[in-house]
């Protein structure tokens, strides 16, 4: 089947903002599963809703050593014709295969078959190689309206009925989601700032290959009438709005979920080894942008530094613990709901480019206060804000907050140095392949962070 998709896939796939490829041709397909949802009916107006893994294949990356075989959740509409309104999620025809003379399209966006993944999820049980989980305690009503969230993530979304929320992972592999995992595990705490998943899905793996299921999507409830930091903090500056007390909130919040992290899940100690580990592993990263992304050349030697700093203190004899955290913290993964102003973090699944098994380790927590640290960084950069103190008062506020429910992470500037470095380089690489003109955030943070080499001016203009 997927010989006859492929023409098709491989004009669309691209497209989408959740494909990860980006910029590298697709040279081929593997089908790894394919399992009719519902059977379409031919010459009715009912549509069918296939659900498929499909693998792409694509070459390596300019300086990177193997291509990649991605895996991608689709769920395809499937419909003799596509009604109007449904236009803008068209896939396309095959021409030729099982599926010829169908229109197939993005099956999220047909309520229909929205709601119909919502019925699924609601009775636990297998079909095919999925596997429907719910919580045992979970009471889902049946018949929520759907509706696709229309922003552009790396996953896609529905809302049901303002009640509920399933994400759908698109870049799937094998072994569970954090993004399961960790609200699971925080829920299991009492931990009442992440919500709580009620059901998800999962693809066994084929035969006894010893694989783990992976985790296709994860249903939780919806926080109604939340807006994200993001939106905040951009509010705030428009109108020149104190923005403090709602840092200082989010911090005390991100505290209280390290907090329950560390007594739900195993955590380690970092000694020398594994700080060597971790400044070898900052540094990789650091090498790979910059042979991808030449503006951040110049400033290598200078950001070595500070993960050579890392590794020195691990050699003197200093210690920290790790822990599973949120992977990717900033703004956008925080909500605060409007009844009550209570922050909520959300998408624990970690930077969506590192490997699984990466995003599942212990790590110190430093990491996500640095990655919160940067998005102020971003909101007074976006909110011309740059040249006032807007973001360091933020930063500090943050960081009080934190401090006020476990320890003020400012004591340890070098390991805060570190993490804010990798997170300014990691952004780079983010944002030269989605977004190229907001470059000149992250890389004004490289040249702060280097110490800006003499002679050298700080990268270019705000994006508007
Ligand atoms: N529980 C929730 N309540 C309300 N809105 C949510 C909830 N979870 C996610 N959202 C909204 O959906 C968007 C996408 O969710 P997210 O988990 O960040 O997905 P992605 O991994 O695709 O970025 C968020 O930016 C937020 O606006
Ligand atoms: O939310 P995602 O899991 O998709 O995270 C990715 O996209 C984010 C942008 O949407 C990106 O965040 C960067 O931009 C934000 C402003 O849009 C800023 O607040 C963050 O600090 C900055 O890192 C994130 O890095 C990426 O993984």
């Amino acid at each position: 089947m997927v010989v006859s998709l492929a023409p098709l896939l491989r004009e669309w796939l691209p497209r989408q903002r959740w494909f990860a490829g980006k910029g590298r041709p697709i040279t081929g397909f593997a089908l790894v599963s394919a399992t009719e949802l519902l059977p379409r009916t031919r010459g009715g107006t009912a549509p069918g809703l296939l659900h498929l893994l499909v693998r792409a294949r694509q070459p390596a990356a300019p300086g990177q050593g193997r291509g990649t075989e991605d895996c991608y959740q689709l769920l395809l509409g499937v419909q003799d014709v596509l009604p109007p309104q449904l236009a803008p999620a068209l896939i396309g025809r095959p021409a030729d295969g099982p599926l010829h003379g169908c229109t197939l399209y993005e099956g999220l966006a047909d309520p229909r078959l929205a709601a119909l993944l919502l019925e699924r999820l609601r009775m636990p049980g297998r079909l095919g190689p999925l596997r429907f989980s719910r919580e045992a305690d979970a009471d889902i009503p049946s018949g929520l309206t759907p509706r696709l969230l229309g922003a552009e993530q790396s996953n896609s979304s529905a809302v049901y009925g303002e009640t509920y929320i399933l994400k759908l992972f698109r870049r799937v592999g094998p072994g569970t989601n954090p993004d399961l995992e960790l609200p699971r595990a925080l829920a299991n705490t009492g931990c009442s700032r992440v919500p709580a998943p009620v059901a998800w899905f999962e693809a066994e793996p084929p035969g006894r290959s010893g694989a783990e299921p992976m985790t296709l999507g994860v249903l939780q409830p919806y926080l109604p009438g939340s807006a994200d930091g993001w939106q905040l903090a951009l509010g705030a500056l428009a109108v020149r709005a104190d923005f403090t007390a709602s840092a200082r909130a989010l911090g005390h919040a991100t505290a209280e979920v390290h907090l329950a992290l560390a007594e739900a899940l195993p955590t380690v100690v970092l000694r020398r080894p594994q700080l060597e580990r971790l400044a070898s592993a900052m540094t990789r990263r650091l090498d790979a942008a910059a042979d991808a992304v030449p503006a951040l050349r110049p400033y290598r030697n200078a950001l070595r530094a500070a993960y050579e700093e890392l590794a020195a203190l691990g050699r003197a004899g200093r210690t920290w613990h790790a822990q599973r955290i949120h992977g990717d913290l900033h703004l956008g993964q925080a909500l605060r709901t409007a009844a009550d102003g209570r922050w909520s973090l959300i998408d624990f699944e970690g930077e969506p480019a590192r490997p699984l098994a990466e995003r599942r380790r212990p790590q110190p927590v430093a990491r996500d206060v640095a990655g919160m640290l940067r998005s102020f960084d971003y909101a007074a950069a976006v909110g011309h804000a740059t040249g006032t103190d807007w973001a360091q008062r933020a930063r500090d506020a943050f960081c009080e907050g934190y401090a006020a429910v476990h320890h003020d992470p400012r004591e340890d500037p070098r390991l805060l140095r570190a993490h804010e470095t990798d997170k300014a380089v990691y952004e780079v690489l983010y944002e030269a392949r989605h977004r190229p003109d907001w470059l000149s955030v992250p890389m004004s943070a490289i040249h702060r962070l280097a110490g800006a080499p003499s002679g050298r001016r700080a990268p270019g203009p705000n994006p508007v």
